[in-house]
């Protein structure tokens, strides 16, 4: 069972060392902090918090990061670091799909976000679901109405997801999620000198799998979980299909509007939507168990 300060008795400091190592994280690399987020939201919203994301290919067990879907998903080595200060404090006493939860709870903060309470106690899984993935996560161009139908599936509403989505307030796109949008011509819902912007960055109808070539989410505050999002999509700067979308579809537009015009609205929702995602499915006790090394499942 989850529930606020899980690990209270068993290890005191479990939330305190994974924010210590979030911070430390953060001050070598930023963009460190915006992973976490994104990691959640895979995690999640692919069957359960349960830290299927972060196993590798072996034994029979096929790794969800080399899905379609995960393209880009960077920073899971520094997971094993937050792993091994805990190691150190509390052997085999808090798991990975908490360690993901926690670390997307304090890298919102580093971005400026709200502070969010979030519960703790996930069991990790004992196997990966890659051969899910695609009926979990939207794809980039997915149109809102199946977008809204795979969020309302885990218990997020119209205002919750269009709240969510303001994570793309942060971070990167790689270009082959926006070529499309690009060439052969430029999408009419496209603002043009934005447009002109992307084409530099992706200056390929196919983009060159061997040069790493994308375009920041958002040029004004690229590290800081914001409101700009919304007011980037209004404005017709929206990097993806899913993204722009949301101000064209009637069901969303008005949430839209709303987050543009007020942060602190924006932030409330997000916490809410994020706490509910960070909640999806927890894997019981007899299920799963506390990973060692959360690459890999444990051989007892
Ligand atoms: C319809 C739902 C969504 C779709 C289709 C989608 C798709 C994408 C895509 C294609 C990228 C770019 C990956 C790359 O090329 O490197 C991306 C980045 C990102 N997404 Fe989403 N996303 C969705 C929802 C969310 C949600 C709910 C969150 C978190 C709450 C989130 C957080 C992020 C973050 C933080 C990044 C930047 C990652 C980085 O720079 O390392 N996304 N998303
Ligand atoms: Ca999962
Ligand atoms: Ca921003």
């Amino acid at each position: 069972e989850i529930r606020l300060n899980y690990y209270s008795q068993s290890c005191p400091n479990a939330e305190e060392i994974v924010k210590q190592q979030v911070i430390s994280l953060y001050n070598e690399h930023g963009n460190t902090a915006v992973s976490w987020i994104r990691t959640l939201f895979h995690d999640c919203m692919v069957k359960s918090c349960d830290a299927s994301i972060l196993l590798e290919t072996i034994h029979g067990i096929q790794s969800e990061k080399t899905s379609s879907r995960n393209v880009g998903m960077r920073n899971f080595k520094y997971i094993n670091k937050i792993k091994d200060a805990l190691e150190a404090s509390c052997p085999m006493t808090v798991s990975c799909a908490d360690i993901i939860a926690l670390a997307a709870r304090d890298g919102v903060v580093m971005l400026g976000g709200p502070r969010i309470d979030m519960k703790t106690g996930r069991k990790d899984s004992k196997g990966s679901h890659a051969a899910e993935i695609d009926s979990f996560i939207p794809n980039h161009n997915d149109t809102t109405l199946f977008v809204l139908s795979r969020f309302q599936s885990v218990g997020i509403d119209v205002e919750g997801t269009v709240a969510l989505l303001g994570a793309h307030s942060v971070g990167r796109v790689h270009c082959l999620n926006i070529v499309d949008r690009l060439y052969p011509t430029v999408d009419p819902t496209l603002d043009p000198s934005y447009a002109e912007y992307l084409k530099r960055r992706c200056p390929h109808q196919q983009p060159d799998p061997n040069a790493v070539e994308y375009a920041r989410n958002d040029l004004q505050t690229p590290m800081i979980l914001d409101n700009m999002y919304y007011r980037n999509i209004m404005n017709n700067k929206g990097l993806l299909v899913v993204d722009q979308q949301l101000v064209s579809n009637p069901a969303t537009s008005p949430f839209v509007e709303k987050m543009a015009a007020d942060n602190s609205y924006f932030h409330d929702q997000f916490s809410k939507a994020l706490l509910t995602l960070s909640e999806n499915n927890p894997v019981s006790e007899e299920e799963g168990e506390v990973r060692r090394d959360c690459r890999f499942v444990n051989h007892n």
